[in-house]
C-alpha cells in the first residue's frame, strides 16, 4: 500500500504583476524526511515558503497537507494545521524575553487568545503555568533556559537563530520550514546547527524543508534536494544527483556546487 505523503504540492505557481515568480512547482514530502530547496538568488525559494504558509495565495496549483487542501487558508490556520517556519531575516519579538518568545508559540495553539492572556482574563490562568513549564522545557532542549529572562535582542546571533527555531517548534508543527538557518553563522555554529536539526527531527518527529545557501550543510544533511532557478524546478534528487546535474551546474555557473557558498 502506498504511504500518503505529508505534503503534496501540485503545479504551484504565483505571479506578481508581469513576473511569474514560481511556476509549475511540484514537491512531495513524506513524514520524517529532510529535504533541501536550493537555487540561486531570486530563484523563488522564499516565495514557495510564503505560499506554503499562506503569506501569499498561489495563483495556480494546489497544496495538500496531511490529506487536506491548504490553498487560501490564512497563516494562523496553516500554523494550527501543523506547518511552522523560520525566516531569512530573524523575526523574533526583540524586546520580549526569550521565554515569552516561546510562550507566544503556545498561545497560537491555546484555546484562550493571546489578548485574553495579556488582559489576564480568567481562562488564561488555567493553563498558563503549564505553558510556562513547557516553554522552559523547550528552552532546555535548545540550551537557552539559562537566558529565559534575557531580551531576545540581547542574544548573540547564533543563539537568536536557535531561539527562532525553538519558537517555530513551540506551535507543535509536523512540518518545519527553515529559511536559511545558517545565514550569518560561523562554521562552529553551523556544525552545531546541523546537529540540532538532526536532534529536533528525531525528538519532535518532524519533517523538514530547508532553504540554505551553505552547500556543505545542504549536501551533508538532506536526503533529497529540489533545485529552483528563475521560478522553475530544474532538478530534484539525491545530493549526488543534484550536484552533478548539468542544469544545476549551469544555474550556478561560476560557483562550485558542493562547496560552501554564501
Ligand atoms: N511580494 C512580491 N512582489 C513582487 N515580486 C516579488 C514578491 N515576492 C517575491 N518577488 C519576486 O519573486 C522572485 C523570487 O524571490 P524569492 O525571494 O522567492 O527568491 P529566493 O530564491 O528566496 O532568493 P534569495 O536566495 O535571494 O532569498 C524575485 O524576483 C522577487 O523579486
Amino acid at each position: 500500500m502506498e504511504v500518503k505523503p505529508l505534503l503534496k504540492v501540485n503545479h504551484l505557481g504565483i505571479q506578481f504583476g508581469g513576473l511569474k515568480a514560481v511556476s509549475e512547482f511540484n514537491l512531495t514530502l513524506h513524514k520524517g524526511e529532510l529535504v533541501g530547496l536550493i537555487g540561486p538568488n531570486g530563484a523563488g525559494k522564499t516565495t514557495v515558503f510564503n505560499m506554503l504558509t499562506g503569506v501569499y495565495v498561489p495563483t495556480e496549483g494546489e497544496i495538500i497537507f496531511d490529506g487536506k487542501k491548504l490553498n487560501g487558508l490564512p497563516p494562523y490556520k496553516i500554523t494550527r494545521r501543523g506547518i511552522s517556519r523560520t525566516f531569512q531575516n530573524i523575526r523574533l519579538f526583540a524586546d520580549l524575553s526569550v521565554l515569552d518568545n516561546v510562550r507566544i508559540g503556545y498561545h497560537t495553539l491555546a484555546k484562550n487568545s493571546l489578548l485574553s492572556s495579556i488582559l489576564r482574563l480568567p481562562p488564561h490562568f488555567s493553563n498558563e503555568k503549564e505553558m510556562k513549564e513547557k516553554s522552559i522545557e523547550f528552552l532546555k532542549i535548545f540550551r537557552l533556559d539559562h537566558l529565559k529572562d534575557e531580551k531576545a535582542k540581547n542574544l548573540p546571533y547564533g543563539m537568536q537563530r536557535r531561539l527562532e527555531i525553538a519558537r517555530a517548534l513551540s506551535t507543535g508543527p509536523k512540518l518545519l520550514l527553515l529559511d536559511e538557518p545558517a545565514a550569518g553563522m560561523n562554521p562552529k555554529e553551523t556544525t552545531e546547527l546541523m546537529d540540532l536539526m538532526a536532534f529536533i527531527r528525531e525528538q519532535f518527529d518532524l519533517t523538514i524543508l530547508l532553504i540554505e545557501h551553505d552547500m556543505k550543510l545542504v549536501m551533508g544533511i538532506c536526503e533529497r534536494i529540489s533545485v529552483l532557478d528563475h521560478g522553475l524546478l530544474i532538478a530534484e534528487g539525491t545530493p549526488e544527483e543534484v550536484r552533478n546535474h548539468p542544469k544545476v551546474i549551469e544555474a550556478y555557473l561560476g560557483e562550485e556546487v558542493g562547496e560552501e557558498h554564501a
